[in-house]
């Protein structure tokens, strides 16, 4: 194998905007046959070597264009800072259209897991590639450009480009996915609810800007907590986009709940189908517990739930098996009230829509823990009234009975 040593410069910190572009090209292929090519700058020591040699096969390396100027390498980052001709590379003939994706507290636990696997392919599919604006607090800044440079380290085939920013009106620009996860996590013994003050006006921001800059018909997946209350904000404040586009992460309760179900009946998760959360990411699950023993809010297990809700819109649902998902309540076949995001069983053919399975039959019991949680995303609406456009916000969430034994 051919070799050459390299010595690579030290860069200083790309990163010099609210909105960088970090402009993810193709690859470039070590094997052996081809010349060697001067490397982007690199985030390395500046003694470091790289032994390695770079096939460039047809691509010519070029400047990243923007608006018809050509960047400077400071506004990007390493391989991000070049773009190349695609059409040379066989194996991207058989790709789809690029699509953009939102993440929203891009620096923090959950998107820590979840990036690298959107970036993967293991979500939207190994013939999507993808585009990922990631949006930061300004706080988390120096955080996010961390996760840039260990996306670039990744080599992932599908992530083209990778923009980061702390302006949801730069970042969401012609989004097409937006995951809402920024947003202040709980601690131990607290409850989601007391979040909503602090959070609601996060959901109501980034919904002005969807409404404003988002692809029309983007797909939301509200992810903060509170987050049906937090998806109800955001959709509200976004009246260009359907409200049946907006969802609130349900599915890590459908997972908790599927493990639950097997280990009382003594079989493996996978033998739990049609499972319903009906109502709010529920307090009565394990959130509490776990933040107990972890002492911060559960991460992974989130990021894995988030992949399973995306996956459950962009394929087809397994016939005779749905899914739950936060959605807006506007005509619904089971008499909850209107105008909340409540979660309900849904199917879908996979084009990232989806329908209401609408003959599910209540007994005494579940109707009535339907309507506790129903009167819970009431009193939350009436809490954040100033945020949804709806008047003055009235608060009085009542009791907290739903702590589970062990929290504090
Ligand atoms: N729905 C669910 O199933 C579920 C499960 C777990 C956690 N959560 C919620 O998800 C949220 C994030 O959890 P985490 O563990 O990743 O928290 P984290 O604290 O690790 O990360 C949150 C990140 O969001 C950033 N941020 C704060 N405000 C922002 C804003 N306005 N715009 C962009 N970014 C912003 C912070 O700087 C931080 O980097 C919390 O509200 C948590 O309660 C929901
Ligand atoms: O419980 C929390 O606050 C975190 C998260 O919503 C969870 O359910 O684990």
């Amino acid at each position: 194998m051919a070799m050459t040593e390299l010595s690579t410069p030290k860069t200083t910190s790309p990163f010099l905007h609210s909105s960088s572009r970090l402009s993810l090209s193709s690859k470039l292929h070590l094997s052996n046959q081809f010349r060697h090519l001067l490397l982007p700058p690199l985030h390395t020591t500046s003694n470091s070597k790289i032994s390695c040699s770079v096939s460039q096969n047809n691509q010519a390396p070029v400047a990243v264009q923007d608006n018809g100027s050509v960047k400077t390498k400071k506004e990007c980052y390493g391989v991000f800072c070049l773009t190349y001709d695609l059409k040379a590379e066989e194996e991207t003939k058989s790709w789809k259209k690029m699509i953009n994706i939102a993440v929203s507290g891009a620096a923090g636990m959950i998107s820590n897991h979840l990036l690298f696997k959107l970036a993967s392919g293991s979500v939207f599919g190994p013939d999507q590639p993808i585009a990922l604006k990631l949006l930061g607090s300004e706080r988390s800044i120096q955080a996010l450009e961390g996760v840039a440079m260990e996306l670039e380290d990744s080599l992932f085939p599908l992530l083209r480009e990778v923009d980061i920013g702390t302006d949801p009106y730069e970042v969401f620009q012609d989004v097409e996915w937006a995951l809402l996860i920024g947003a202040k996590p709980r601690g131990p013994g607290m409850e989601r609810a007391a979040l909503l003050d602090i959070n609601g006006q996060i959901f109501a921001e980034q919904g002005k800007a969807l409404n404003a800059v988002a692809s029309p018909n983007v797909k939301v997946l509200v992810v903060g907590n509170p987050c049906n209350t937090n998806a109800l904000i955001c959709l509200k404040n976004a009246p260009n986009i359907p409200a049946k586009n907006f969802h609130a992460l349900t599915r890590l309760d459908e997972n908790r709940a599927k493990c639950q179900l097997a280990l009382k009946a003594g079989v493996f998760y996978d033998k739990v189908s049609n499972m319903t959360i009906w109502g709010n990411h529920s307090t009565t699950q394990r959130g509490g517990l776990l933040i107990q023993k972890w002492g911060r809010s559960s991460a992974a297990s989130t990021a894995v739930s988030i992949v399973d809700a995306i996956k459950s819109l962009v394929t087809p649902t397994p016939e005779g098996d749905w899914f739950s998902t936060g959605v807006y309540t506007n005509g619904n076949p089971y008499g909850i009230a209107e105008d909340l995001v409540f979660s309900m069983p849904c199917r879908s053919t996979g084009d990232g829509d989806y329908e209401l399975v609408k003959d599910v039959e209540f007994d005494d019991y579940l109707r009535n823990r339907i309507s506790k949680s129903e009167a819970e995303l009431l009193a939350e609406k009436k809490c954040v009234a100033h945020l949804t456009g709806d008047g003055i916000a009235f608060c009085d969430l009542g009791p907290v009975d739903t702590m589970l034994p062990g929290e504090v």
